[in-house]
């Protein structure tokens, strides 16, 4: 366990009660400097209520947070010249060009003429935005506006990064983009908490914890978690998946069976020691032709942690917050 001087983020027994619902409960959580924090979870889990404590916009019901060393919220107002927050939604005036919403925040945070110059000048070669100093923010596109948000968001040169769901609308080239431009801040030392639904962007984190339900169900290094994951995970091949995947929900040593294609993405207890001959067993039923060489042990994912820990696929949660958000 780092050392407190070590740690951008430490909460402990942290709760949130909104009347009778506790959004967040008994929040562990530790931020080692210089590390990307990945935080995951299905829609309405309690992520945003927790980054809005973390930065002293809430007050928690009740434990103890540390921030860069500063104790939250009696010291939010001095915390904040050191961090940085781009929220869900895109919180730029539209009718304000880049370089007038870039000036804009270097005011509030009172830089001077020069200073906030060059910073903006840096800012828009760093985030690709030069071309678009001009353009107001309302008419750019969905990847630009995203660039944008995070150079407001580093405007201060903040110390800590706190990004609620920074690529829900990007394209796949522009996320990777994202998570390079990412990677150069966590290498210059800013440390990055960062709420996603997407697994490859999970995976790239540093560290990661899996929110439900106001608990945090799973938190490590995405290698061991997977290692420790008391699942098996088998992949059939064959015909009638769709019956097969109702047939296989009976069972309670079967947490989950998704389709990927045409082939059949089953969980199975690790208590179950020989789990391709015990599947085979319970699939004849409904698959009576199926034999061993279509049934294929494949090594863990993150998606299948996620589900393992709050019994909903990556895909439906995200589908749940377009309903939803
Ligand atoms: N100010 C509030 N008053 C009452 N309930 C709230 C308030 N803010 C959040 N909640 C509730 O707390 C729960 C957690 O919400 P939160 O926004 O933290 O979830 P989330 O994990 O960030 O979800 P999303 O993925 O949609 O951002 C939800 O049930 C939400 O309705």
């Amino acid at each position: 366990m780092p050392s407190n001087a070590e740690l951008a983020i430490d909460a402990r027994g942290v709760d949130k009660q909104f009347g009778k619902l506790r959004a967040v409960a008994e929040l562990d959580l530790q931020v080692q400097k210089g590390h990307i924090y990945g935080f995951l979870g299905p829609n309405g889990c309690g992520k945003s209520t927790t980054i809005r404590m973390l930065t002293g916009l809430l007050t928690p019901t009740r434990g103890e947070i540390n921030v860069l060393g500063m104790a939250i919220p009696q010291q939010a107002e001095a915390l904040r010249r050191h961090i940085g927050y781009m929220t869900q939604k895109f919180s730029l005036y539209e009718d304000l060009s880049v370089r007038e919403n870039l000036q804009f925040i270097a005011d509030i945070y009172g830089l001077g003429v020069r200073e906030s110059k060059r910073k903006i000048d840096e800012l828009t070669a760093t985030y690709h935005l030069d071309a678009q100093r001009q353009q107001l923010a309302g008419t750019l596109s969905g990847g630009q506006k995203q660039r944008l948000g995070l150079a407001c968001a580093c405007i201060n040169e903040p110390e800590l990064l706190f990004l609620d769901e920074p690529t829900s609308a990007v394209d796949p080239q522009n996320r990777r983009d994202f998570w390079e431009q990412l990677f150069d801040l966590s290498d210059r030392g800013t440390s990055i908490l960062v709420t996603t639904h997407y697994m490859d962007e999970a995976q790239r984190c540093h560290q990661l914890a899996i929110m439900e339900s106001g608990h945090i169900r799973a938190k490590g290094n995405p290698q061991a978690l997977l290692e420790a994951m008391p699942l098996h995970v088998i992949e059939i091949a064959g015909h009638r998946l769709r019956q097969l995947k109702s047939h296989l929900g009976q069972f309670s040593e079967i947490p989950s069976a998704a389709q990927l294609g045409d082939r059949l993405r089953v969980l199975v207890d690790k208590k179950i020691d020989a789990p391709i001959p015990w599947l085979l067993e319970k699939s004849r039923a409904v698959a009576g032709q199926l034999t061993p060489p279509q049934l294929t042990q494949v090594a863990p994912n993150l998606e299948d942690l996620f589900v393992s820990v709050t019994g909903k696929g990556l895909e439906a949660s995200r589908e749940a917050e377009d309903v939803t958000g």
